[in-house]
């Protein structure tokens, strides 16, 4: 059969018996023997190949579920990304949204990255989940990966089983910093203070690791795991919200920052650590929000030894329950959102209200973020501009940056 084209989460789509077939690995354009399932087809061969398709980069590609477009070529990838924006925007009547070019990150740039171990009898799975299943594909190097993470993965293989019980999924979440590798661990056994205590120690050293966490709870801070943000440096808390490629963290941030402009009062909504909050404080007074406490408080500790930083007032605050008030937003010059993957309808529909000259959304699913932007633009807001992210390179993820102004 032939693939007619390539759906939002980079499946290839045929039209087979009337109905569509999704081909994962599957290109526009092919002609494919697939064996059909319900709705799914399972790609045996390609017969005519796309003059798009290129090598991967990784071999474990099509057999790990981490990457679902590795072979893909540069510039239709990233037309395809760009489609979900448009097609996204259009749901919601805004079409003709200025889509600047796509800021786009390296391969060996990822310094977050979450896997997954399971013990199946006395051997370690340790990799990303196969593509729509439970099943851990082992993985002892990614090319996605900055190489401080992805030389790592084999000598915490080693380690990791000391951790863990017999048939629970452990979640490991690693993120490379200033000062070495921040491990979490969640799902393991709690070994504070028992026998096997002073052997995760001693694998924190071997590891060279700056900080080693299980279940949320710091078992050994060698250094403090630290994240340039701005003049400030940031130690997130364990397993806590960190953009995941720095050098996307830095393109977001400038125009964040291009976007305020001179505004002398900015509100920053879901500020996490810190990452914009403490790169706005340069030049303004900023009120940060956010739901996470541990959070906040990273970010109070990097403010306070930042250098020439203005004042940043912090308020822990669940902002789906208790959105920022249009009453509350009098007197700022500017505002920054960042929601989570389900976006911020509530706090959209006060923003809406509000008379904040520029606001700038940003998001990691354009789908809820057309939703909010249409709520903005309903409330008189102009749509100036989105610009996508390529921040989770080979993946059917997008992240955006909205401008926009009343
Ligand atoms: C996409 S992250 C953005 C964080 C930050 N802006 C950054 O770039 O690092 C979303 C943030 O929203 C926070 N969050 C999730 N639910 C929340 C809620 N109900 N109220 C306030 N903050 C919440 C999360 O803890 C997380 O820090």
């Amino acid at each position: 059969m032939i693939v007619d084209k390539l759906g939002a989460k980079g499946d290839g789509i045929a039209y087979h018996n009337g109905k569509s077939l999704y081909v994962p690995f599957a290109l526009a354009g092919e002609t494919i023997l697939v064996e059909p399932s319900g709705e799914r087809g399972e790609l045996k061969q390609v017969v005519i190949p796309s003059l798009d398709r290129i090598e991967p980069v990784c071999s474990l590609f099509q057999t790990c579920g981490g990457c679902s477009m590795q072979h893909l070529a540069p510039e239709p990838y990233t037309a395809w990304k760009r489609d979900m924006v448009v097609d996204a925007l259009a749901s919601r009547g805004l079409d003709g949204t200025s889509i600047g070019p796509m800021i786009t990150t390296k391969v060996g740039g990822r310094r977050r990255a979450v896997l997954s171990a399971r013990l199946m009898g006395r051997r370690l799975l340790f990799g990303y989940h196969e593509v729509k299943s439970n099943r851990i594909v082992d993985v002892d190097k990614c090319p996605l990966l900055v190489p401080a993470l992805s030389n790592l993965l084999p000598k915490l293989a080693g380690f990791l089983p000391l951790f863990m019980n017999k048939k629970d999924e452990v979640r490991v979440t690693l993120l490379a910093t200033e000062s070495g590798v921040d491990v979490g661990l969640e799902g393991v056994k709690d070994l504070y203070g028992g026998p096997d205590y002073l052997k995760a120690v001693e694998a924190a050293e071997t590891l060279d690791l700056a900080r080693l966490s299980a279940n949320g709870e710091v078992l050994l801070e060698r250094r403090p795991p630290l994240l340039p943000m701005g003049a400030a440096q940031v130690s997130p808390p364990p397993g806590a919200f960190v953009q995941a490629d720095e050098s996307a963290e830095i393109a977001m941030a400038q125009r964040v920052m291009d976007a305020v402009g001179d505004a002398k009062r900015v509100i920053d909504l879901f500020c996490g650590s810190g990452t914009f909050a403490l790169r706005l404080a340069k030049k303004a007074q900023v009120w940060a929000l956010e739901g996470d406490e541990a959070a906040v408080k990273a970010l109070e500790r990097g403010w306070r030894f930042g250098t020439n930083l203005k004042g940043i007032k912090m308020e822990r605050r669940d902002l789906f329950r208790r959105p920022v008030l249009a009453a509350e937003m009098k007197k700022f010059g500017a505002l920054v959102f960042d929601p989570p993957r389900i976006g911020s309808k509530a706090q959209a529909e006060e923003i809406a209200k509000s008379a904040v000259p520029v606001v700038v959304a940003v998001s990691c699913n354009p789908g809820t973020l057309a939703r909010d932007l249409r709520i903005l633009v309903d409330g008189g807001y102009k749509l100036e501009s989105v610009t996508p992210v390529d921040q989770f390179l080979f993946s059917p993820h997008v992240e955006c940056i909205a401008v926009l102004r009343k």
